[in-house]
């Protein structure tokens, strides 16, 4: 499918990429074939040298001109008419990509409940397949903000030298105990759903909403609800905090199925580079690309401590903070703060 943007010259499209060549996972499961749905913006240029691979975040899609709108576009600083910008829908979400509702070859049937664990790593590796069908041998500069940065690192280690910079936002080198607790207490609130464990895609979704509630406190910071949730004085219930929970579990119930927020919580569990290659110091060390760290300095999830740790153990890091009350999501807010960073860094790595 071709589409035109909004922006007469830009060329966008819509595809699916379908792998019939079996994608072997990290956990000793095979799946037997996929599909990637993935956006492009602008062209490539003869040489191949402009690609800016974007990664999505735990329940984002393909279009990351839409959600990503301060930063990717006409006259942005990712601008299509330079670039050629591509986002994949991540394996697990349900975007247009091979997800538990997805047909299972081996069964004729959906997956359902049977849909294999995920890490990181063996999201990394679909991108990667991506890449080879698409015959991209070189990557300007991949960017992923959480679950994207915490792919986008993976990825960094598989490329090696195929990869010029990698811009890692409000992510980890491995998932800390507190974030697998949080994401635990958001799939027992799935759980409790009286529907899970039903086939249909509307299973959990009352458990869902709970999730995305949960997982929105780990996503703001106390001083951005103190900012924005104030209730008058003489108030003694329905508070402005509660409905706005309420509502944002509502909105992302709307748009995502239970299942793949299982799913994907479940790879942001097992997220380590480090696994199997000698732990995280040696893994870091052998990232071959120019890594930009940025951390948010009001992040609860991933400390800003964690952005520079990744800074400090890549060959050649960089690290830089977003000052915002906003919190983790702050990476998806902050655009003018993002765009002075992302010059600066690339100014500097010219002048090398
Ligand atoms: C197909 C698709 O749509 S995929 C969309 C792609 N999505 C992604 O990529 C996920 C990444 N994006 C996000 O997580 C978010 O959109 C962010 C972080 C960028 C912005 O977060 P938001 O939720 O828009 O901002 P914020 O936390 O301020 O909430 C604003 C919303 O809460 C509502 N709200 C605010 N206070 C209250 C309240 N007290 N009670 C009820 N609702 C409230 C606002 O009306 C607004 O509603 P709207 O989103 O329908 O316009
Ligand atoms: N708000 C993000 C998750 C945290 O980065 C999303 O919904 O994708």
């Amino acid at each position: 499918m071709n589409l035109k943007s909004q922006y007469a010259s830009i060329t966008m499209t819509q595809e699916i990429f379908h792998s019939s060549l079996p994608l072997p996972l990290e956990s000793g499961e095979v799946l037997p074939e996929f599909d990637l749905g993935y956006t492009t913006y602008g062209q490539l240029n003869s040489d191949k040298s402009n690609v800016i691979w974007v990664i999505h975040a735990l329940t984002g899609d393909s279009n990351a001109q839409e959600w990503w709108n301060g930063l990717i576009g006409e006259d942005k600083f990712f601008d299509p008419s330079n670039h050629f910008i591509i986002c994949a829908n991540l394996l697990g979400s349900c975007y247009g990509s091979t997800q538990p509702f997805s047909n299972n070859p081996k069964t004729n049937k959906p997956y359902h409940y049977d849909f294999p664990q995920m890490t990181t790593r063996d999201l990394a590796l679909g991108l990667e397949r991506l890449r080879i069908h698409l015959e991209i041998e070189t990557i300007h500069s991949l960017i992923g903000g959480s679950l994207g940065g915490q792919v986008g690192l993976e990825w960094a280690y598989i490329l090696g030298n195929k990869l010029k910079n990698a811009i890692i936002l409000a992510a980890t080198a491995k998932t800390r105990p507190w974030v697998i607790g949080f994401n635990e207490t958001q799939r027992m609130a799935i759980e409790s759903d009286c529907t899970w464990g039903e086939c249909h895609e509307k299973a959990g979704q009352k458990g869902l909403e709970t999730a995305r509630a949960i997982a929105m406190l780990t996503y703001r910071h106390p001083l951005d609800l103190a900012t924005k949730q104030v209730d008058s004085e003489n108030k003694l219930d329905d508070f402005r905090a509660a409905s706005y929970l309420r509502y944002q579990g509502q909105k992302l119930a709307r748009r995502f199925n239970a299942l793949s927020y299982w799913t994907l919580s479940k790879t942001m569990d097992s997220h380590d580079l480090g696994r199997n290659r000698g732990g995280l110091d040696e893994a870091l060390e052998k990232i071959e690309a120019n890594v930009l760290a940025i951390g948010v300095d009001s992040d609860l999830l991933f400390l800003p401590a964690e952005s520079q740790f990744i800074s400090q153990h890549v060959k050649k890091g960089t690290y830089k903070e977003i000052s915002s009350t906003a919190g983790h999501d702050a990476f998806l807010i902050e655009f003018e703060q993002l765009s002075y960073i992302l010059q600066s860094f690339y100014l500097q790595q010219k002048q090398k």
